[in-house]
């Protein structure tokens, strides 16, 4: 049976128009759930929208009375036509100063639905299990977080309201045309397809050209990172000509792409639909020639020709905004599929005085396995059997062969699986039973790689508990990193670069160690702490391991045979099973053991 059903979570593939219905309702989902908060300023930005339409369209019929009424019988009612012009004015103004309220008010709900959605991604990335990141793609997700959340503002705004808003217009403006002269509207919209004919046929012209240059971009992105992140090794390879050409390449085809839909645009799209504006305008007129001229006629011409324009451009609008759509649906939807995975377990509250009760009163041991079984694949057993007790404040070693199912133990016992067959016990308490908060402070880890964040030396300890600088100094000196961080030129708020850059292998290392010890933990896990460091480091954090005994129950798995030589007990792994155990002298005298080999091998070696 798999460790975890997340592991091999096989689902049916879905047909194309199966994945698109998903995506839409997915995307629709997450796009409701993003602007619950704000549904009143939808509201409110859909009545601005529709105000702004109802005034474009009775600004021409403002104009046409003006022309019919008074200026081309010559009957100068003076205060008639100031009103009209006025109105004509008027309805042009309020219909640009509605479309800014409702720009302002649109524009906040998206980027405000932004915002929301993502700290929620955010927050869900941040409590999925350990399972997720071993498949997961780092630049994937940090794209899901930033731009794919980007997507639903222009889900909003690029879309769905210039949608709204074009066939608002568009809807408007031909009932005004049928009103006045259903003839000529008939011409009119007889001739509207040909805009959609023309907008498609410079999508299908510009669509590779608009798709590589996409992609082009982001290998101009994926370049620019592992440049960045690989700098030692491109400068020590002699490498930058290499890579400035590969990129000055990338960046040129970028650039054609760019050109070749710019130029689609410029010799395709603009020059036909003016040169349909003209055929429209040139039928509206020469239809009306046809006519016998009356002067109230005219005003109807005004009319129209105020009308072509505004029919033309909502249906461009409209065309243009379909593959816009598309990508922001997928891109709404890989949110939601993100957002649908599953959390880790959240372990309930409320158990953590039973937790400490546990310890001091039952005497239990820190830790206890049970005939622990693990595999991350299906059939793949990587840990057999192991059971294992570790008493509180004692010192324990794990070793064992590349690839014996240490690190694998460690992870199971930060929790970072879900419970396998077999069971773990913490100071007498099944692991899944205590409380997160209480387990993270019960449990102190000391990765192999110390991950330092771009801060200063105090935030890096701190790791945003808010403790005082004394309880930071203690664990400093604890961690024996005291006297190198007071010899920096800002002491503990000495800024230490990305990664901790500006710091040896072996004090990035005695920091992870300072950090853990500051959330005083009962249990302190290390993951080879030591095996990056010099033998004086080395002997450092042996001191330090030293000065804990009694007080912290230590399990530090370690290749380096001498940082766990003065272990109580040292647990030997092969192929995931317990092969030997006890202290470093019992372990040398079994002869030809595992242990013994490892050690007289590494003696050899130095
Ligand atoms: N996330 C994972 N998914 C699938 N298999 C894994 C995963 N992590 C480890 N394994 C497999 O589990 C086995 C034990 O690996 P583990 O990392 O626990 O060994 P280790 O003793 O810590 O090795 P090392 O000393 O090299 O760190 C290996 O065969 C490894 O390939």
């Amino acid at each position: 049976m798999p460790a975890s059903g997340a592991i091999n979570n096989w689902r049916p593939a879905l047909t194309q128009p199966e994945r698109a219905r998903q995506q839409t309702s997915q995307a629709i989902g997450l796009l409701r759930q993003a602007s619950a908060p704000d549904l009143h300023h939808l509201g409110w930005a859909v009545l601005w929208l529709a105000l702004a339409a109802g005034m474009e369209v009775l600004g021409p019929l403002l104009g046409k009375r003006l022309i019919d009424e008074h200026l081309l019988p010559r009957h100068l009612d003076w205060s008639r036509m100031a009103f009209l012009l006025g109105g004509v004015l008027l309805t042009g103004w309020i219909a640009s100063w509605v479309r800014y309220l409702q720009l302002v008010r649109l524009s906040g709900v998206a980027m405000r639905s932004v915002q929301r959605l993502r700290e929620r991604v955010y927050g869900h990335v941040l409590r999925l299990p350990m399972v997720f990141f071993d498949r997961a793609i780092t630049g994937q997700l940090v794209s899901r977080v930033t731009n794919d959340t980007e997507a639903v503002k222009g889900l909003y705004i690029q879309v769905l309201f210039v949608i709204l808003d074009s066939t608002i217009v568009l809807v408007g403006t031909v009932s005004a045309m049928a009103w006045l002269d259903w003839r000529l509207m008939t011409i009119v919209v007889a001739l509207l397809p040909f805009v959609l004919l023309i907008v498609w046929a410079y999508q299908r012209l510009s669509a590779p050209a608009v798709t590589r240059a996409r992609q082009l971009r982001s290998d101009i992105n994926a370049q620019i990172a592992e440049s960045i992140g690989g700098m030692t090794v491109l400068q020590a390879n002699n490498a930058e000509e290499r890579f400035g050409k590969r990129f000055a390449a990338t960046n040129a085809e970028h650039y054609t792409q760019r050109l070749a839909e710019i130029r689609a645009n410029a010799w395709l799209l603009r020059p036909a639909l003016d040169m349909l504006n003209i055929i429209l305008l040139a039928s509206v007129i020469f239809m009306f020639g046809q006519r016998d001229m009356s002067a109230a006629e005219v005003g109807v011409l005004y009319a129209f020709i105020n009308y072509i324009a505004r029919v033309i451009e909502p249906l461009i609008q409209i065309t243009m905004q379909f593959s816009q759509l598309q990508q922001s649906v997928v891109a709404t939807s890989r949110v939601a599929t993100l957002l649908a995975e599953q959390s880790a377990p959240e372990h309930r509250a409320g158990s953590a005085a039973h937790t400490r009760h546990a310890a001091n009163d039952d005497g239990a041991p820190a830790i206890e396995i049970e005939a622990l079984d693990f595999e991350y694949i299906e059939g793949q057993r990587v840990l057999h059997q192991l059971s294992l007790d570790i008493p509180q404040g004692s010192f324990f070693g794990i070793v064992g062969h590349t690839g014996s199912g240490k690190s694998t133990l460690l992870s199971l016992l930060l929790r970072y699986y879900p419970a396998p067959h077999g069971s773990i016990r913490m100071n007498g308490m099944l692991l899944d039973e205590i409380d997160n908060e209480q387990f993270r402070a019960d449990v102190g880890l000391v990765p192999q790689d110390p991950f330092l964040l771009a801060a200063s030396a105090h935030e890096n300890i701190d790791m945003g508990r808010g403790l005082p600088q004394r309880e930071i100094e203690a664990a400093a000196r604890a961690a024996h990193c005291h006297d190198f961080i007071m010899a920096m030129e800002d002491g503990y708020q000495t800024m230490l670069g990305e990664g901790g850059s500006r710091l040896s292998s072996g004090q990035k290392q005695l920091i992870a160690i300072a950090r853990a010890l500051a959330g005083k933990p009962r249990i302190l896990l290390l993951d080879e702490a030591t095996s990056r460091i010099d033998s004086h480091t080395e002997q450092i954090v042996q001191e330090a391991m030293n000065e804990l005994r009694g007080k912290v129950t230590i399990i530090a798995i370690a290749h380096r045979l001498s940082t766990i030589r003065e272990a109580d007990r040292i647990i030997v792994l092969n192929h995931g099973r317990i092969v030997e155990q006890g202290a470093h002298e019992e372990l040398m005298q079994i002869d030809n053991g595992l242990y013994q080999r490892l050690y007289l091998l590494q003696q050899l070696a130095a």
